[in-house]
């Protein structure tokens, strides 16, 4: 193991102010939580209350009790008086029934590489109390209780990104949440507040006892697909971020295109009626609503353009075609995210009504696997369709009037424009059709002794999501510079100015001018956002709009009205 990498912060850069941002809460066992409740307890630390509903509380306890009754009538119980896995045919005395547990912590103390986010774990920590509280795991309230108070108080147990294959679960992670909720031994260790301690120490600033785990407790904690599906939660929530600033950034180039808006038209789209599709170009059609720089033909106008084609090229003319199964995927990937956030993922599961206990699999994380590929591959095709449209607005030949590479002062004879911008994203966009690729069925079979012979690779699939949103941020950026240089520029061939504001539909503006805001280069009639070469360091902009768009800030504030859509 690169032990050097245990000393390493988390991959994320940002720390959360735990003082909370909203005097919300999210209350855990009542409902079912939604995506949005996830990430607003795991980023932006909303408080978390575990139900004070009788019968919820009672089931948890009354799980608790048929462990117990079990191990003294001496019933013989898969993972509690057996051993694990490819080893259950190990018969485990009553006697070593709480050893078994305790044992099973260490002995996946096997984590490698950089630290998860702290987002991720804290999720992670709310999924595994959501779980645990349908009264099926026989886990003591008492423990669900720690995740609440982690949470609540900011502190975050340290999991590395390489561990878990996402077939009995998240084993690996889990087991390091698992050791320090119990302050197991000094080498567990959190972010407390964004200072690194020892679970132990942390144990007893929070003025809490260490624990010893009862018979089941342990695979009750780790056997469950709480991390990746936390990793998926939060992935989810910024695809579908990037997936409505990807539509803004479309709606700006077509403008910049100075493209038609008959191609959005209702007629067109309830002929080919899919869900996705029609919610693109209902989308497109109110971003365009008003704006000077389209061609207004929704009458069923056609206007010869001299040499230009009669009708817009297809990156345009089929944008509802192209997101709608993308749209669409998405959706199936939120509901299907949002069915594993609230299931019980552990084994074997206690039906308490009837007095036994099943040896199930609903640890094995599928879902999770196969749908963060699917998020990926999305990604990479939202990616590709952007990249066509910036070289649709660089080359002269099709960008319908604009200048080579939207160069702003032609005077200046040296300015060479956006070429160097449109290379970065040309470097980043084949990443993320890479990271579209598969690895669910990439899963090695002689795991765990052949016990776990399937696993989903969920975990490292949802880690590669995480890592392909960061990519796409990057990518954003750059597509909504194109996209502002360009409805400037198109500004003046319409208006003889560069305020883009006059001309731009109203449901753009707020978009153009957060982009503005964000790069700190507010708009003016008598330049584009890029004048000359030489007058801003391009790197810093983009930088400044990934982070606006990583963290929530006023670029995605801009296209809400497509979030909520
Ligand atoms: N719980 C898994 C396997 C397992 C659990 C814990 C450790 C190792 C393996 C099963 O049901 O087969």
């Amino acid at each position: 193991m690169n032990t050097a990498s245990l000393g390493k912060k988390t991959t994320s850069g940002f720390s959360l102010p735990w003082s909370g941002y909203s005097d919300k809460t999210v209350v855990v066992g009542n409902h079912n939580l939604t995506i949005d409740e996830v990430v607003s307890v795991a980023r932006h630390g909303v408080q978390v209350r575990i139900t004070d509903n009788h019968e919820v509380l009672r089931g948890v306890l009354a799980s608790c009790d048929y462990i117990r009754n079990a191990v003294e009538s001496g019933q013989p119980i898969y993972g509690v008086t057996s051993g694990f896995g490819g080893m259950a045919n190990v018969v485990i005395s009553r006697e070593c029934t709480a050893l078994l547990q305790n044992n099973l912590i260490w002995y996946h103390k096997t984590g490698a590489g950089q630290r998860l986010p702290l987002a991720d774990v804290r999720a992670a920590m709310l999924l595994r109390a959501n779980s645990h509280l349908h009264g099926a795991s026989g886990i003591r309230l008492e423990l669900i209780r720690r995740m609440e108070t982690f949470l609540n108080a900011g502190v975050t147990p340290y999991v590395y990104e390489f561990g878990s294959i996402g077939a009995s679960g998240d084993l690996v992670p889990l087991s390091y949440i698992t050791g320090a909720l119990i302050g197991l031994d000094r080498c567990y260790t959190v972010d407390f507040n964004g200072e690194e301690m020892n679970a132990p120490a942390a144990l007893e600033k929070l003025g809490l006892e260490p624990l010893q785990l009862l018979p089941k407790e342990g695979l009750a904690m780790m056997n469950g697909t709480s991390v990746m599906t936390g990793i998926a939660a939060n992935c989810v929530y910024d695809t579908k971020v990037l997936l409505a600033l990807s539509v803004g950034a479309h709606a700006l180039a077509i403008q910049g295109l100075n493209g038609t808006n008959q191609s959005f038209h209702p007629f067109i789209h309830q002929l080919k009626p899919h869900s996705g599709q029609k919610w693109a170009a209902a989308q497109m059609l109110n971003l365009l609503a008003g704006s000077r720089l389209v061609r207004e033909e929704l009458d069923g106008s056609h206007n010869y353009r001299g040499e230009h084609p009669i009708q817009d090229r297809y990156s345009l003319r089929c944008l509802p075609q192209y997101m709608g199964p993308i749209v669409d995927g998405i959706e199936q990937i939120q509901r299907q995210i949002e069915v594993e956030i609230n299931s019980v993922t552990d084994n074997p599961l206690i039906d308490v009504e009837n007095q036994t206990s099943y040896h199930g699999g609903n640890f094995l994380g599928q879902y999770i696997g196969v749908g963060m590929d699917q998020l990926r591959y999305y990604i990479g095709l939202l990616a590709k369709h952007l990249d066509v449209q910036i070289a649709y607005l660089v080359a002269p030949e099709f960008n319908n009037g604009l200048p080579p590479s939207l160069v702003g002062n032609r005077e200046r004879i040296v300015n060479m424009g956006l070429k160097g911008l449109q290379i970065a994203g040309n470097s980043i966009m084949p990443l993320l059709t890479f990271y579209g690729n598969s690895i669910a069925d990439r899963f090695p079979t002689h795991a765990e002794q052949y016990n776990q012979n399937i696993n989903s690779q969920g975990f490292a699939s949802a880690n590669l999501a995480r890592r392909s949103v960061e990519i796409f941020q990057q990518y954003m950026a750059i597509a909504l510079m194109f996209g502002v240089q360009a409805v400037d520029l198109r500004t003046y061939l319409v208006a003889d100015h560069y305020d883009a504001r006059a001309g731009l539909s109203p449901a753009t503006r707020d978009l153009y001018m957060a982009v503005r805001d964000v790069v700190g280069q507010p708009p003016s009639p008598d330049r584009p956002y890029i004048w000359n070469d030489h007058e801003q360091p391009l790197d810093e902009h983009i930088a400044r709009i990934t982070a606006d768009i990583a963290t929530g800030g006023q670029i995605v504030a801009a296209i809400n009205n497509i979030l909520t859509e």
